[in-house]
């Protein structure tokens, strides 16, 4: 015999399942259809962002650099392509012009030649880069080059070489474009730099070494900056397939030219330069659940 309490309970649970039964479908439209408005909502503002918005790449002749410079191009972006061969920039501009973007204007993009690895030449190719729009909105530090070596047969100056290029430029080239941005208390500085500037690679160890650095500049400037609402993003990409490996220097400097297959010995000695971070992990993993 049911009680008349549990028929009353009974009861509610019917009611609730018939609520959740109707509920459940309107509410995950309702879930996915916010969602899909949040991304759109980002799309074009980020769209609207990149409109006419004045933006320097370094290394655009190859790569990363390149297929960015198509889509900001794409996108309505005023863009300065840099990097040190004239003629394959000057390539890319017409190939840039050539393609059919109906959607948006398109800008006719500016060509700034330099070696990052020399410091007198960025001074120079600043003013240049300011005197093509006058301002500059968005700086993605791209350009740099791989190295491949042990460490006993390398020579500082590869080592130094590395971080000229990877390092030294990039830092040089935003010092000397944020006093224009801090004027204008607007800019967002882009720092290309690699898993590499976060775990470091047996035999990569200048590659390595250049992109954690570029990982502590960036963080730090990303904290300073915050009062002049300029914005500081690291990027950390995993391998992409390009030049980088091809034009890697090797231990004595000359050009790597080849891509070497991943080997057994790379694999040992990359568990093996982890080992601490590894142990570490665990130490910590150890005292959090002891805690
Ligand atoms: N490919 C990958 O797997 C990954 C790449 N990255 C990073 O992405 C960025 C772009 O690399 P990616 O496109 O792959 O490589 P590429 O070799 O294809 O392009 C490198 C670019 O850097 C320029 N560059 C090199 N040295 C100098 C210099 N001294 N002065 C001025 N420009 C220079 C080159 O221009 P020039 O015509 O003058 O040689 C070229 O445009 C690099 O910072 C790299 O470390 C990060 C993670 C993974
Ligand atoms: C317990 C130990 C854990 C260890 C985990 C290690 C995980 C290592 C991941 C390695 C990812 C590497 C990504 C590298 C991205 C990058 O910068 O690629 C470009 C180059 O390295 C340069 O090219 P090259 O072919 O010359 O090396």
């Amino acid at each position: 015999m049911v009680s008349a309490a549990t028929r009353k309970n009974l009861l509610k649970v019917r009611v609730m399942d018939f609520i959740t039964s109707i509920a459940i479908l309107p509410l995950l439209f309702g879930c996915v259809g916010i969602f899909s408005l949040f991304k759109l909502l980002q799309y074009m503002r980020m769209k609207a962002y990149i409109r006419n918005a004045v933006v320097i790449i370094t290394g655009a002749t190859s790569g990363l650099g390149r297929e960015c410079a198509r889509v900001f191009f794409a996108a309505g972006a005023k863009l300065v392509l840099c990097g040190r061969n004239r003629e394959a920039l000057e390539e890319l501009t017409r190939e840039l012009a050539a393609s059919r973007v109906t959607e948006v204007q398109t800008h006719k993009p500016y060509i700034v030649t330099f070696d990052l690895a020399d410091p007198g030449a960025i001074v120079a190719a600043t003013s240049e880069i300011l005197q093509c729009f006058g301002y500059v909105d968005v700086l993605i530090n791209n350009a740099g080059i791989s190295y491949r070596g042990a460490i006993i047969d390398t020579s500082t100056d590869v080592d130094k070489r590395v971080m000229e290029t990877n390092y030294f430029g990039p830092v040089a080239l935003t010092k000397a474009l944020l006093p224009s941005m801090i004027k204008r208390r607007h800019g967002h500085i882009v720092a290309i730099s690699s898993i590499q500037g976060k775990i470091s690679i047996p035999f990569r160890s200048a590659y390595s070494a250049s992109k954690h650095a570029t990982q502590a500049f960036f963080d730090c400037l990303r904290a300073e900056m915050e009062q002049y609402e300029i914005e500081v993003t690291v990027i950390s990409p995993g391998y992409i397939h390009t030049n980088l490996s091809l034009n890697a220097i090797t231990a004595d400097g000359s050009k790597y030219g080849g891509e070497a297959p991943v080997s057994l010995l790379f694999c040992e000695k990359l568990l093996v330069s982890h080992r601490e971070t590894f142990c570490s992990y665990l130490i910590n993993l150890y005292l959090f659940i002891q805690i």
